[in-house]
């Protein structure tokens, strides 16, 4: 069989896979780890049109899919919007959301990645 050549990762990907991993530390009872299906959450599909989690998110960084970090965290507040719009503020899914997209936006502002540019690069 051929080997499938280990691909050159780009800059922009050692970024993506960095700052997912540093998100994903953030989800310790991994409810963003998964798509979210109508069997845990009923009707999901019906309500959320664009639905996103982290897994989904490291194959797009695999893929190649990805090619700004805008692009990136595009999924990501799509993700964390997708959780505070099916579920109600009370639920811990919605409060685990908000403080997802709050750590997450601080984490990836510019003054926050400039340091990482010459790490990453
Ligand atoms: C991949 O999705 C999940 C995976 C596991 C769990 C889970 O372990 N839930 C237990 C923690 C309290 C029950 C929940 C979820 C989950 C995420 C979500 C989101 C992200 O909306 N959700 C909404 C309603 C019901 N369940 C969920």
């Amino acid at each position: 069989c051929v080997l499938r050549q280990r691909q050159e990762r780009s800059a922009l990907q050692r970024l993506l896979e960095y700052l997912l991993k540093a998100l994903e530390k953030k989800d310790p009872k991994q409810l963003f780890a998964w798509p979210v299906t109508d069997h845990i959450a009923p009707g999901y599909s019906s309500i959320i049109s664009i639905p996103m989690d982290f897994s989904t998110m490291k194959q797009r960084i695999d893929n190649g899919v990805y090619s700004s970090l805008s692009q990136f965290t595009d999924d990501f507040k799509l993700l964390c919007n997708n959780a505070m719009v099916y579920n109600q503020p009370h639920t811990i899914y919605y409060k685990a959301a908000k403080k997802l997209l709050h750590t997450g936006v601080k984490m990836m502002s510019p003054d926050k990645l400039r340091p990482l540019r010459s790490v990453l690069t």
